[in-house]
């Protein structure tokens, strides 16, 4: 009888609201790897639709936004999704929310471009044959039908990270996050994707080196060795970010900073 409570406590816990606001919901989230603390004592409260994040290499920012898809589970505190707690709802996560990784070769898994995209849609439930049909519609959708049956290794970068973020979007989650997504891409390449994110329905959770892609969001948040400095709107934070950029830049070159 305590295992069935236990069990429909569980899924209680783990019922997913999709129009919770706040969408995410970090509650003194402190994050040890390999005996190392990489975040301590984090709180959140992410509502917006275009979420920044940025920091130095190391600030914790890839460990933070992977909490939110539950790659990373908190070791102290807690992360609610969508109303759910991560840790008891990984199974149902990925249908709401869409991780795309910095390398789109760390990502894609199929070889060709129409499998990648099939595979989100067999996902949640679609048979091999209408998901195949299925994929085919979704890259004719967005202006991809011609890359369809091409090797994904073949793909030019930007055609990479494209094809990575239509594979997660096919699977129509509620939130993207995406880390670093224009780290490799020429400048068109960037504009292009950043122009289909701004053109999406998601809430975007995203990190960015370029300052200049996120002037345009709704709020961005600084980290710092695993604390958040500064949470607030672009136009605030961004400036004080690029002070404290000139600040470091200005020091004497010691190689530890880098
Ligand atoms: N699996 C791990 N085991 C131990 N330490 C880790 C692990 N993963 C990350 N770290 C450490 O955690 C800290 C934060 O890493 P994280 O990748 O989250 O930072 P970041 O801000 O995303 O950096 P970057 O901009 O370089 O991608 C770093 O010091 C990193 O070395």
């Amino acid at each position: 009888m305590a295992f069935f409570r236990k069990r429909q406590q569980n899924r209680a816990a783990a019922a997913f609201d999709p129009d919770a606001s706040p969408y995410a919901l970090l509650e003194g989230v402190s994050l040890t790897l390999s005996n190392r603390q990489v975040l301590t004592d984090i709180s959140l409260r992410l509502s917006e639709r275009r979420i920044g994040l940025v920091g130095l290499n190391g600030s914790g920012k890839s460990s933070l936004i992977r909490l939110l898809n539950g790659l990373r589970l908190p070791s102290r505190g807690s992360v609610r999704v969508f109303g759910a707690e991560t840790k008891q709802a990984l199974a149902e996560l990925p249908r709401y929310v869409g991780f795309v990784f910095q390398n789109p070769d760390h990502q894609a898994i199929f070889p060709t471009v129409e499998e990648e995209i099939a595979f989100g849609l067999t996902q949640l439930g679609e048979a091999k044959q209408t998901a195949r049909a299925g994929a085919l519609d979704f890259l004719a959708q967005h202006g991809c039908a011609h890359l369809a049956g091409k090797p994904f290794a073949e793909l030019s970068e930007g055609q990479k990270q494209l094809i990575c973020i239509l594979a997660v979007l096919v699977m129509q989650p509620r939130l993207l996050v995406l880390d670093e997504p224009m780290s490799s891409l020429d400048g068109l390449a960037s504009r292009r994707i950043h122009r289909l994110l701004d053109g999406l329905d998601q809430k975007i959770v995203m990190i960015s080196h370029d300052l200049s892609l996120l002037r345009s969001y709704d709020r961005v948040v600084w980290l710092e060795a695993g604390r958040i400095r500064m949470d607030g709107p672009p136009a605030e934070v961004l400036p004080a970010y690029e002070v404290d950029l000139e600040v470091r830049a200005a020091a004497p070159l010691n190689g530890e900073d880098l």
